[in-house]
């Protein structure tokens, strides 16, 4: 708020992007024809911010990060829009120069750990390799550099798991090591696609404070993906929430939680017990009906076939607007904020 007095430490307006999605649009050749999976994504993050993604299954949350990481099949993949890192459009660079990037200045974790682990390499070995690979380091420096970044990741008694396999570690544990392989190179981009879905709730809460802290220590800037809410509430500066592809609202996470305007967003938050984070199941029921597939879009607004308040003009696809001086909605109806609770009761205009 304006009222509140400076800080010492430069504002957020001061720093220079690290990311910026600029009308990100990623589209899938495929047997029932040609299908969107984003469309016209635009967002940035900036060093030591968090950025959180948001949105039911199948409303382009990964395509967007394996977007950005150039992960996804590129035979049958179309871009448009760019992805700049520091000025530079990630999208228009040949393969060879990409993979100077990936895993490097811009990393990424994933749910399931085995996906970033070799089976049959030590945590040790793979972890040096990346050490040696990213910051030039002997063999004797790397795995010296290895145990203290299991340290950091609150492995305990970390020299000794160097040389155990990831099938010898618990869950909680290899999201540790695949945590420490993703910082092994400095990243300046961290993306973590949600990381924490596959754990138990303490579990879950551990991984979440180690990230928040690192993201923290290190200056990361750190994009987020989540289905919940009230994680997202608990460690991001900002939150985007997703539908069918596009965002559909983005804000600081307070202003987002606290006074929504997309009734999708008011939906999801609706469905968010207090500090609960092990109930997906109940809370995903509450919007009722279910996202569409990317085959059968419908007309004008994406979300009015589950939309309480939806009326006539929402048969028109409503633009972004911006709603204050860093918040944007993409609703014909997002002129008055409302309690999260409360998702009918607005009239038509
Ligand atoms: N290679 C592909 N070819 C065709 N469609 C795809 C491909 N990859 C993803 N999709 C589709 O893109 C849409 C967005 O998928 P995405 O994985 O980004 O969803 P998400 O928001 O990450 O969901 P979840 O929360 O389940 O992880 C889905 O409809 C998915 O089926
Ligand atoms: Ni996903």
């Amino acid at each position: 708020m304006s009222t509140e007095p400076k800080r010492a430490e430069p504002d957020e307006a001061a720093v220079t992007p690290s990311l910026e999605l600029r009308d990100l649009h990623v589209s899938f050749a495929t047997d029932e024809g040609r299908l969107t999976a984003v469309e016209g994504v635009d967002l940035t993050v900036s060093a030591g911010q968090t950025l959180g993604l948001v949105g039911e299954s199948g409303c382009g949350k990964s395509v967007t990060a394996r977007a950005v990481m150039r992960l996804l099949d590129e035979r049958n993949t179309d871009y448009s829009g760019q992805v700049l890192f520091h000025g530079t459009d990630l999208l228009g660079l040949p393969p060879k120069q990409m993979r100077r990037y990936r895993g490097a200045a811009i990393s990424m974790i994933f749910q399931d750990p085995m996906t970033s682990l070799d089976p049959v390499f030590t945590i040790g070995n793979q972890l040096g390799e990346s050490l040696k690979l990213h910051r030039g380091l002997s063999s004797r420096e790397a795995r010296t550099a290895a145990g203290d970044l299991l340290t950091r990741t609150g492995i305990p008694d970390a020299s000794r798991r160097l040389d155990d396999y990831p099938h010898q570690l618990s869950g909680g544990m290899r999201q540790r090591v695949m945590i420490a392989m993703a910082l092994a190179a400095h990243p300046e981009v961290l993306i973590a696609d949600e990381p924490t879905t596959a754990l138990d709730v303490t579990t879950q809460a551990q991984i979440l404070d180690l990230l928040a802290e690192l993201q923290q220590d290190l200056g990361m800037a750190l994009i987020f993906i989540s289905h919940d809410l009230s994680v997202v509430r608990e460690i991001c500066d900002r939150v985007a929430i997703m539908y069918l592809g596009q965002v559909i609202e983005e804000g600081p996470t307070g202003q987002i939680m606290e006074a929504p305007r997309h009734p999708y967003t008011r939906g999801l938050m609706a469905s968010v017990p207090a500090m609960d984070r092990d109930r997906h199941e109940h809370r995903l029921a509450v919007i009722p009906g279910r996202v569409p597939g990317l085959a059968a879009k419908p007309d004008g607004c994406y979300f009015r076939p589950r939309c309480p308040i939806a009326t006539q003009v929402c048969l028109t696809r409503p633009g972004v607007r911006a709603v204050s001086s860093d918040a944007r909605v993409r609703c014909w109806h997002a002129d008055h904020p409302a309690e999260s609770t409360t998702t009918a009761g607005e009239g038509t205009r």
